[in-house]
């Protein structure tokens, strides 16, 4: 059950920094750029599919790929139909001395047993094994893009009021997937610029730097049955969100696909 003692259209809260992380193994400190990727878990890196789906312009740690037509639309409604059946809960966040319930659904899910994971702070297990619609998305995603996954988070946006605020997600999560269903939402990605001392920041060149301030906002709609990758440095450089849409008035699924090492 979910304790609430407000809600999070009550107050402006600070933007929900939700980052799904491992609890299998302490996260390790190093960069993507300096990280060894296990055997088991890579990036993506097919031709054609990197060079059809690549958004451009992004510049420095931008690497990032939106695939509108992954999903057939029927295939995606049936999806979206059976997935709206699956249990989720609200997460509980703690702003301003106060206690909210997210606005969004969520579920967790893992290929293995005994894996957990930290969610706005709090340890939760995760359901194994994947229910059927989630395990057939599973094998069509790694068909296509030629990795692996081993955890997936289901998020339930009921309208537009349901929204995730602007973060990056853990650096561990080295390659996420997202696969929206039902409604379209706006995707939004703004430049994030790394502290000076922070290692993600160290290495780069002033020219490289230059660019980082050179950059804008890059905005598009995730359609039914559309796949978002993000990957390389993305999480470093760039923050993503799904910001409230007043017009919207229909539901969104979006599962995201990660390796948790
Ligand atoms: O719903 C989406 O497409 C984004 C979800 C997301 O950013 C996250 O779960 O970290
Ligand atoms: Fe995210």
């Amino acid at each position: 059950m979910t304790k609430r003692a407000g809600s999070e259209a009550s107050l402006t809260p600070p933007p929900a920094v939700i980052s799904p992380s491992a609890k299998r193994r302490k996260p390790s400190a190093k960069t993507v750029a300096d990280s060894v990727l296990s055997d088991e878990f890579q990036q993506v890196t097919l031709q054609p599919w990197v060079d059809a789906y690549r958004i451009k312009g992004l510049g420095y740690g931008g690497d990032v790929y939106y695939q509108p037509d992954f999903l057939p639309v029927d295939t995606a409604k049936r999806w979206y139909n059976e997935i709206s059946q699956l249990d989720t809960y609200q997460p509980e966040l703690k702003m301003y001395g106060r206690t909210f319930a997210q606005s969004r659904h969520v579920a967790a899910y893992s290929t293995s047993p005994g894996m957990t994971l930290k969610y706005s702070g709090t340890e939760i297990n995760m359901h194994h094994p994947f229910p059927p619609a989630l395990a057939e998305m599973q094998e069509r995603l790694e068909a296509a893009l030629g990795v692996k996954f081993n955890h997936c988070m289901l998020n339930r946006y009921d309208d537009g009021s349901v929204y995730i605020g602007k973060h990056s997600d853990n650096l561990n999560n080295l390659v996420i997937a997202s696969i929206s269903l039902g409604a379209e939402r706006t995707f939004i990605l703004s430049p994030r610029m790394p502290a000076k001392s922070s290692k993600g920041a160290k290495g780069l060149s002033e020219e490289q730097e230059e660019e980082l301030k050179g950059r804008g906002n890059h905005k598009c709609k995730l359609a039914n049955g559309s796949l978002v990758v993000m990957q390389g440095r993305t999480q470093e450089f760039w923050k993503h969100e799904i910001p409230k849409e007043a017009s919207v008035k229909d539901g969104r699924i979006s599962l995201t696909f990660r390796q948790l090492v």
